[in-house]
């Protein structure tokens, strides 16, 4: 038969492509700021009004950003430079904007739109009527509480509120996402996700980081499990080696950094816990976010513009109105606003969580003189990086004792423990979680995950990779992907894992580049430009280069590499090996629950021939 349709000639003009793109940035600023602006409206006021606009201002760029794809695909990508053709790439690689039938793409917002309220506005009522977010009031339950059962009731209402809610939108969600992706050629949503990493084999690049990194979580288990059934008594815990999920001082268990004083191995020395000092010292939200737009001063990088200092939300109104507690950064891609929303609280944590922000907005300001397809981070797991790497210099305690959050540095072997166990506690115990929410997601969305497994196979990657376990039996009504932030609000997480591993190199790049030779553990940059210098020099790239290039200029060698983190935290696996001898590891899979009446333990006895075996 004939080759139906004409091969339309395409524009092969290099100035007319050039022109193309200044009228695509100058429109899509316009289009753009003003769509976030509503998105800001809704974050930091919830209302049915609020999410209507939000969703109407979506779905009008989304067509926009359609008809501009349509018209790049009409230039010939041969005759172009790498960055022009990375801009046209990007610029036809709308994503979910790509649903061309007006019912599903809004449909698709609705559902997304829906499962953020009920995230953000879950509350677990206990007893005497009281009725708690999450925050601050869940999360400082589990920070401060010792108290099994008020723990296990938190835990379980939070589930039962805000992902029990979710299950249906959640697999609606799944089908019309993978739909609009289709469109673009795209095998599912969680292939799209991935392509922001240029590498085929990124899965399997993950996986063997996973598997380096594995031992040294698997002995900080081993050590705290010890350390909690001193608290929680033996009897709380399965014969499988698993820690129950609702003991470890945070609700996903993903960072165990509240029960540092309890795990401190080394007594009598000062708290690497600074929460008390900052609440004594009368620190305000403001004071924290000034601590950290100095850390960047100091550097020579780019302070917050006043636009940032009026923009903000740095605390949780007190005016009643329900907002998206969950901290977050905003580029308004109009090169004049960046905000930070975030419902502070006077902790350690949200010392780190304000670092973690400002780094996004760090480098939001370093890039924003780039073509606007082209302001993003050189992969995402760089954009996740930039404060934590800011952080790791803040929290040393030569540092703390700097701003005056800690009296005294113990510089003896037995200090330099504990602030490594702090640090551990941080960073090594986030490392399972950090990569298995995306297993789960990239196997939901490719199909091997039927809603009926959802919850399943959720807690066979937490028991599997995490050595967690649910406190209470689970059942398939259950949605617990549901009550981590990321699940409903679509934001992906493998960059969190991918920033953990690469965070040291670049905290390691920075030290070098400082002139340091010390312990990496101990490294401070502040105040040194030379540091601020190789930052800044890889922020300004933004996504105009492949990640692997901003990697090599940055840090001497192009690809991901876990050495760092284990040079970073070697003197502890060393006192872990020693303190944990033989007792360590968990059965692979999750224990199960004694059908008969009248038990105390909620565990069944596994068969006494299946001992504590290391991970397979
Ligand atoms: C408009 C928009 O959405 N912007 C994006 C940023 C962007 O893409 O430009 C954004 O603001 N995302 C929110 C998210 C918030 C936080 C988070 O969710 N963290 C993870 C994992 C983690 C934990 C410890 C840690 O030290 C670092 C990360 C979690 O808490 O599970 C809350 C705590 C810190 C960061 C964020 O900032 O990444
Ligand atoms: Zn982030």
């Amino acid at each position: 038969g004939f080759v139906s349709g004409i091969k339309a000639t395409l524009i092969s003009d290099l100035s007319e492509a050039q022109s193309f793109l200044n009228d695509y940035n100058t429109m899509m600023e316009v289009v753009y700021s003003k769509s976030i602006k509503a998105a800001w409206a809704f974050y930091t006021n919830i209302t049915d009004h609020n999410r209507e606009v939000m969703v109407a201002e979506d779905l009008y760029s989304d067509q926009v950003a359609q008809q501009a794809a349509r018209n790049a695909s009409q230039y010939n990508l041969t005759i172009m430079d790498q960055t022009m053709r990375r801009e046209f790439i990007k610029i036809m690689d709308i994503g979910s904007a790509a649903q061309t039938d007006p019912v599903k793409q809004t449909r698709l917002k609705e559902v997304l739109s829906e499962m953020e309220t009920i995230y953000s506005t879950a509350k677990v009522c206990i007893g005497d009527g009281e009725c708690l977010p999450l925050e601050p009031d869940l999360t400082r339950l589990f920070a401060t509480s010792r108290d099994h059962d008020v723990l296990l009731a938190a835990w379980q209402g939070w589930r039962d509120a805000s992902g029990a809610k979710m299950k249906e939108l959640y697999t609606e969600f799944v089908t019309l996402s993978n739909e609009a992706l289709a469109i673009l050629g795209h095998a599912d949503t969680g292939a799209y996700w991935r392509s922001d990493y240029d590498s085929p084999e990124f899965e399997e690049e993950v996986r063997v980081l996973f598997e380096q990194l594995r031992p040294m979580y698997e002995q900080l288990h081993a050590y705290s499990r010890r350390k909690l059934m001193e608290i929680y008594g033996r009897d709380k815990f399965p014969e499988s080696g698993h820690i129950p999920a609702h003991l470890l001082g945070n609700m996903w268990a993903q960072e165990w950094l509240n029960l540092v004083d309890d795990f401190m191995p080394f007594k009598g020395k000062p708290s690497m816990d600074v929460t008390k000092e900052m609440v004594n010292q009368g620190y305000t939200p403001l004071r924290i976010f000034q601590l950290a737009d100095d850390f960047f001063g100091s550097l020579g990088m780019i302070r917050m513009p006043p636009e940032f200092w009026n923009g903000s939300m740095l605390e949780k109104p007190t005016d009643g109105r329900e907002v998206v507690c969950h901290a977050s950064a905003w580029d308004f891609y109009n090169r004049k606003d960046f905000r930070v929303q975030q419902c502070t609280d006077i902790t350690q944590s949200d010392l780190e969580t304000v670092h973690h922000e400002m780094g996004h907005v760090e480098y939001f300001l370093q890039y924003k003189h780039l073509p606007l397809q082209l302001r993003g981070g050189a992969n995402p797991g760089f954009h996740e990086a930039v404060g934590d790497v800011i952080s790791l210099s803040v929290q040393t305690p030569e540092h703390m004792k700097s701003i005056g959050l800690l009296s005294t540095i113990g510089n003896d072997t037995e200090s330099d423990i504990n602030f490594l166990m702090s640090m551990a506690l941080q960073k090594i115990a986030f490392l399972p979680f950090g990569y298995l929410i995306d297993q789960w997601r990239w196997s939901v969305f490719r199909g091997d995950t039927s809603p009926e497994e959802y919850n399943d196979h959720w807690w066979d990657l937490r028991c599997r990779y995490q050595g967690v376990s649910p406190p209470v039996e689970r059942s398939s009504s259950d949605f617990d992907p549901g009550a981590k932030y990321h699940i409903p609000a679509n934001t992906p997480y493998i960059r969190y894992f991918v920033s953990f591993v690469i965070q040291f190199q670049f905290h390691k790049a920075l030290c070098n580049a400082s002139g340091y030779t010390g312990p990496l553990h101990r490294c401070d940059v502040y105040n040194n430009t030379e540091a601020g210098k190789v930052l800044g020099d890889m922020l300004k790239l933004g996504s105009s280069k492949p990640w692997t290039f901003a990697m090599q200029q940055m840090t001497g060698q192009a690809t991901m590499d876990a050495q760092p983190l284990m040079e970073y935290f070697e003197p502890l696996l060393e006192f872990l090996r020693r303190e944990n001898g033989n007792d360590y590891g968990w059965h692979p899979h999750c224990p199960t629950f004694k059908r008969s009446v009248g038990d105390n333990s909620a565990f069944s006895v596994l068969p006494s021939t299946i001992s504590i075996v290391a991970t397979i």
